[in-house]
Formats: C-alpha cells, sequence, structure tokens
C-alpha cells in the first residue's frame, strides 16, 4: 500500500515536471510571426498552441528523416466533381505528356513509377481545362512530389512574373517543399523560385519575376496585397500544403482564405493533408471550391504479430533493474524504450550509459535537424537502442524495430490511456508484419489499472514476465 502512493506520488510528480518541460520548451522556441519576423515566445501560452508547434515541428522531421515513399496496400478513394467523367488513373509518368525537361527531373530524382496517390492525383491535376483537387493521405506518400510536378507543368517560363502561389505552414517546411521544385524543375534553368518567408524583405514598389512563390501565410498575403510584390490575379495554380498543419496556427486559416479570394476563378486551386478531421474538412471546402476528392487511409497497425508483456515493479529503481535484466534479449534487434517525460528519458539514458550500454537519446529539448540526425544514425544500426519521449516520437515510424519498452505507459493528458499511441508504438501494418516484442513497465496500482485498460480495449492478454527467470528472458527473445 505503501509503495504503491509513493508511486503514485512519483507518477504525479512526474506529470507535474512534464507540464513544467512543456513549458519551458515553448519559452526556448524561436518562431516566425505571421508577417515573417522572428521573435521569441516568453510567455507560457497554451497546451493546443504547443499541440500546434509538434505538429509543424514532427511534419518537418518526418521530411527530415524520409528517404523514400511509405507503403501502403490500402484502396485509393476518389470522388469526382463530375462523377459521369471518366477515371483516368496512369501506372507511368510518361503516359501524363509531360514537358521532357520534367520527365527528366521525374527521373533524375529516381522516381520510377507515380506512387499509389500519384496514379490518380496527377492526371487529375493536369487535365484540361484544370481541375481543383482535395488530396489526403499520411505522410510520405507522394503529395509533394505530385503538386511539384503539377506546378511545374502549369508553369510557363518565358512569362516572368508569379504564376504559382504555394502555401506552407512554416518557414522550414516551406524550404523543404522549395528543395523538391527546385531539384524537380533543374532541367527548366529559366525558372525560379521566391521564397515568401520571414526575413526575405524586398524593397517597396518591386514586382518580383519568378515564376513560382512559395511561402507562410502571413507574408503571402502581405505580397499580394499590401506590398503588391505579386499580382494574385495572375496566379494560375495555388497549392495549400499541410492543411492540418495549417489551421492549428492561429491566423493561418483567415490568412489562407483572404489569399485565396483574391485569386481569379479559373485559378486551379489544390489542397493537401495528412488527415482530415472535420476542421480540415470545412476548411478545405472553403478554399477549394468544386473540388475532386482523393483520400488514402493510414494502413491499419495491428497488434496480431507482437508478443506483450508486462513487468511488475514497485518504483522506478526496479523498472531500470528489470530493464537491465532484460538488456541483452532486447538488443538482439534495435529497440526504442518509452518514457513519459523529457526528464525521465535523460535520466535513463544517462544510467543506461554508466552501466556501458550505448543508448541514443531523443528529446524535445533538441533542435528538430539534431533529433533528425539521431533518428537517422538509429535507423543506419549505428545506435541499437533509442531512448525517447512519448511527445517526441509521436508520429514517427521506424520501421525496422522490432522491440518496444514502455518504459512509463502511454496515457493522454487527462491520464487516461493512449490506446493510439499504444497501437501506433507497437503495432505492425501488414507490410512490416513482422513479428515483434513489447514490454511493459508497470509500477503503481494506477499503472496496473491503465495496462488492464489497453489490454481492454485491444482485446489481447498481456501476459506476466518474471525478469529475474533466465528462462523467461531467453523465451521472449527467440
Ligand atoms: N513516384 C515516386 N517514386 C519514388 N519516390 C517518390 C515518388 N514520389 C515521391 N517519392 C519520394 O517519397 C518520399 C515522400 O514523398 P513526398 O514528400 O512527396 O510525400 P508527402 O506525402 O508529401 O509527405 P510529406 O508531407 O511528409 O512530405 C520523398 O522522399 C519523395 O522524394
Amino acid at each position: 500500500m505503501a509503495t504503491d502512493s509513493w508511486a503514485l506520488a512519483v507518477d504525479e510528480q512526474e506529470a507535474a515536471v512534464k507540464s513544467m518541460s512543456s513549458l519551458q520548451i515553448k519559452e526556448e522556441k524561436v518562431k516566425p510571426d505571421t508577417n515573417g519576423v522572428i521573435k521569441t515566445s516568453t510567455t507560457a501560452e497554451k497546451t493546443d498552441e504547443e499541440e500546434k508547434e509538434d505538429r509543424a515541428a514532427q511534419s518537418l522531421l518526418n521530411k527530415l528523416i524520409r528517404s523514400n515513399l511509405v507503403d501502403n496496400t490500402n484502396q485509393v478513394e476518389v470522388l469526382q466533381r463530375d462523377p459521369n467523367s471518366p477515371l483516368y488513373s496512369v501506372k507511368s509518368f510518361e503516359e501524363l505528356r509531360l514537358k521532357p525537361q520534367l520527365l527528366q527531373g521525374v527521373y533524375a530524382m529516381g522516381f520510377n513509377r507515380p506512387s499509389k496517390i500519384q496514379e490518380n492525383a496527377l492526371p487529375m491535376m493536369l487535365a484540361e481545362p484544370p481541375q481543383n483537387l482535395i488530396a489526403q493521405s499520411q505522410s510520405g506518400t507522394g503529395k509533394t512530389a505530385a503538386f511539384v510536378l503539377a506546378m511545374l507543368s502549369r508553369v510557363e517560363p518565358a512569362d516572368r512574373y508569379p504564376q504559382c502561389l504555394c502555401l506552407s505552414p512554416t518557414y522550414e517546411l516551406a524550404l523543404q517543399t522549395g528543395k523538391v521544385i527546385e531539384q524537380m524543375g533543374k532541367f527548366h534553368p529559366e525558372l525560379k523560385l521566391a521564397y515568401a518567408v520571414r526575413g526575405n524583405k524586398l524593397e517597396r514598389g518591386q514586382k518580383i519575376s519568378e515564376q513560382i512563390v512559395i511561402g507562410t501565410p502571413g507574408t503571402v498575403l502581405d505580397w499580394c496585397s499590401k506590398l503588391r510584390f505579386i499580382d494574385p490575379k495572375r496566379i494560375k495554380v495555388f497549392v495549400l500544403d499541410e492543411a492540418d498543419v495549417m489551421i492549428a496556427t492561429q491566423g493561418h486559416q483567415d490568412q489562407s482564405i483572404r489569399i485565396q479570394r483574391m485569386l481569379p476563378r479559373n485559378c486551379q486551386m489544390l489542397l493537401f493533408s495528412a488527415t482530415f478531421e472535420d476542421s480540415v474538412w470545412k476548411f478545405a471546402q472553403k478554399v477549394v471550391p468544386d473540388p475532386n476528392i482523393i483520400k488514402l487511409k493510414r494502413e491499419e497497425e495491428t497488434l496480431d504479430t507482437i508478443k506483450q508483456y508486462y513487468v511488475l515493479c514497485n518504483n522506478r529503481d526496479e523498472k531500470f533493474q528489470a530493464l537491465c535484466n532484460l538488456y541483452g534479449a532486447i538488443t538482439i534487434a534495435q529497440a526504442m524504450i518509452f518514457c513519459h517525460t523529457r526528464k525521465t528519458a535523460s535520466w535513463l539514458a544517462a544510467e543506461l550509459s554508466k552501466e556501458g550500454h550505448q543508448v541514443a537519446l531523443l528529446s524535445g529539448e533538441m533542435m528538430v535537424e539534431q533529433r533528425a540526425a539521431v533518428i537517422e544514425r538509429f535507423r543506419e544500426g549505428k545506435e541499437k537502442v533509442l531512448v525517447t519521449t512519448n511527445v517526441c516520437a509521436r508520429g514517427i515510424d521506424v520501421e525496422q524495430v522490432s522491440v518496444v519498452i514502455n518504459f512509463d505507459l502511454p496515457v493522454d493528458k487527462d491520464g487516461n490511456p493512449d490506446n493510439e499511441t499504444y497501437l501506433h508504438r507497437i503495432g505492425r501494418t501488414g507490410r512490416f508484419g513482422k513479428r515483434g516484442l513489447a514490454v511493459n513497465m508497470v509500477d503503481s496500482k494506477h499503472s496496473m489499472n491503465i495496462l488492464n485498460r489497453i489490454q481492454e480495449h485491444f482485446n489481447k492478454k498481456i501476459e506476466r514476465l518474471d525478469t529475474d527467470d533466465l528462462d523467461e528472458i531467453e523465451k521472449i527473445a527467440n
């Protein structure tokens, strides 16, 4: 009883540290405001504000660590604006009859054939007369490459004024998309790209000659209206990328709508999103009139091929000891260890290192680029064990991980089991349907209760494991 209440107190303390540390992240962050001016947040802003920043950071992280397409065996759902018009899909880039320089650019990027979503989206985006499109599919399925191709094929290089306008939620995300435009358009040297982002100051009265402009809503709005660097009436293609991340930022939604209203009626409008909550859908309908709609559901994850265990401990030190006992078994493969707070993650990584184990730490204090470097090393197998926090690892897929340790069980902000995170961490999709091992550390009545609720939710038994029993450990490792 006494141990339980002590453990509960630790949990509470950890939760308190969690909310403190997230405020600290907030204070450390340097972010552009909507007018492109750098400012440092010094006030403790709301949690949902943090959530928004997380989404942009996660999205950037995913882009930085991704080198190829995410596999998806689901069917693409297509809803045509005109259901009677034939539905085209292509299996090769040649079928799209692209300009030769563009086809060359596509092949130079190593793309052999369109991705699943591109098979349907590209013919729609390139059709004459131009059609509007709302497309949703998870990160890594080829959306960016698709709209870049659409912009590059519609742009007229000889015309020295902006013809394509692309909105991104942050400066860093805009730069990533800009890189794709530059790569794919590299055989079109006369094509130029301008960034409408913070700090990119132009002289008043100037008109820009670049054919493609990519930027954040606040700056783009200024460039189109107040500063008149861009004539919005001459825009032929308008892309709104990462709509879900976009609307999570205060003001971006209104600014995007105001920009859209300045565009000519025949401008092609394209909107992309990784998720499709109601709010995204409402926003999409406001900015994209008469759209075709394409959706590709995320591949479902399952716990079927995963052996799940729990280890009963009395406190954090016992959890650590249990982990050390397991260490030999788990490092046969690559393992990820999840903690609830940054403080626990740092402590655990330090303790494991003291024991002579080589581990990597992925933490919210790190810059996105640093985080990407850690993930990259882990992916390359340079490190076998990655210790991280729940928040930091959310949305990141490290496919080769076959052992997951929940040093702390995933809970939402109300302290209830976070089943979705549990599944995403541990589960496998059809493609990566290989066997996996999950070990949950339980150190209080409270966490036992969470574990029971997770078991009930998935209707899958989680077996007890005694980490002092070498035979048992041997068993789980095989
Ligand atoms: N047809 C293709 N063939 C091979 N690789 C592709 C193809 N299309 C895109 N890729 C590559 O797959 C990865 C993901 O593509 P892309 O960035 O376009 O996806 P996305 O859905 O926009 O994801 P995110 O929003 O995270 O950027 C990139 O590395 C990209 O170069």
